[in-house]
């Protein structure tokens, strides 16, 4: 068959292969990749892989995100190379690549876990750092076994509206509610230095912050960005992660509903986008080895106020990772 010429991309002097350009193509045309980007098995290795797990078998309430990954991917088609809030080039200083999607069973919760390892671990098998696209929370479990086996116990910087911390559901373990329960049981993280950002919302009983933080984690709430502001609180969070591994998981319900009302389990109270993007910026310089961004349901979502915040928000993640030179 006969083929399309290739689609016409920026490439750095030093071999970087960036996004379709799209002062040639417009940008609602070429791939369905994030950010345009080409695909892993297109360039010869990639700093960081952008991993899609569309998988949802964990909620509690709202189903829907398995189809966060494609709509983020949509959303992402109007991110520019320069990010002029930190002077990074988050396609151009480094590799990054877009590694297809996960396929997960729907039906076997454990296999699914087990298959979202083995698949992180694969993908990080060259020396690509992970930007994982969900899915439900509950990946966040088999994304911190793959870490943890080559950096031991890592910070987690969660940003969420819950704790995930949480035991069981219906005497299930393996929940969107509780991967960090059990990360923290299995010794996958660094219980002095893990920290919730944008905590809110009514929790079972006063026990939950009991138990979070006999497992490690901190919390700055979603009120304290009222009264601390920005500034201060990353400030605060950098003083908790210190220099070690870092992995940053960004559940979208931390969003206010009113900035990402396409999620499964929304709490009113949240951070807004600019807040939670800012945040992100201050992780600048820190040993990032790892992130993903979840619960994006799009079946509840409206013009892809939710999708372009998730799009933004792993533009932030790629950007300090950049920046890491
Ligand atoms: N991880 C997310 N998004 N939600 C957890 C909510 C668990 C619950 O229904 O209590
Ligand atoms: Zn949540
Ligand atoms: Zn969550």
């Amino acid at each position: 068959m006969s083929e399309l010429p290739p689609l016409p991309r920026t490439t750095t002097a030093a071999g970087v292969v960036g996004p379709v350009d799209a002062t040639q193509v417009p940008r609602y045309a070429g791939p369905a990749t994030f950010a345009r980007l080409p695909r892993t098995d297109e360039v010869s290795r990639a700093d960081v892989a952008v991993l899609g797990v569309p998988f949802d078998s964990g909620v509690s309430y709202r189903p829907g995100a398995r189809f966060g990954p494609a709509h983020v991917r949509a959303a992402s088609k109007l991110l520019r190379p320069f990010n002029p809030a930190n002077g990074a080039h988050p396609f151009g200083d480094q590799q990054v690549a877009d590694a297809g999607d996960v396929g997960v069973n729907p039906f076997d919760l454990g296999e699914a876990i087990d298959a979202v390892e083995r698949a992180a671990t694969a993908v990080r098998a060259d020396g690509a750092r992970l930007l994982t696209l969900g899915g439900d929370h509950t990946i966040a479990l088999p994304l911190l076994r793959s870490l943890a086996k080559d950096h031991g116990p890592v910070a987690v910087l969660h940003f969420d509206a819950h704790l995930d911390t949480w035991d069981t559901y219906f005497g299930a373990p393996y929940t969107h509610g509780t991967p960090f329960r059990r990360a923290a049981e299995e010794g996958l993280v660094d219980p002095e230095r893990c920290l919730h950002m944008g905590t809110r919302g009514p929790l079972y009983s006063a026990q939950d912050l009991e138990d979070d933080r006999t497992l490690g984690f901190q919390v700055i709430r979603s009120d304290d960005y009222e009264v601390d502001g920005v500034a201060s609180l990353v400030e605060r969070m950098r003083r908790r992660l210190g220099d070690g591994p870092v992995y940053v998981s960004v559940d979208i319900d931390v969003l206010d509903p009113a900035h990402a009302p396409g999620t499964g389990t929304p709490e009113a109270g949240g951070l807004t986008s600019r807040e939670l993007l800012q945040t992100l910026r201050g992780l600048a310089g820190l040993d990032v080895v790892g992130a993903d961004v979840v619960e994006v349901a799009p079946a509840y979502d409206h013009a892809e106020i939710t999708g372009i915040a998730a799009a933004h928000v792993a533009y932030e993640l790629l950007s300090v990772l950049a920046l890491r030179g």
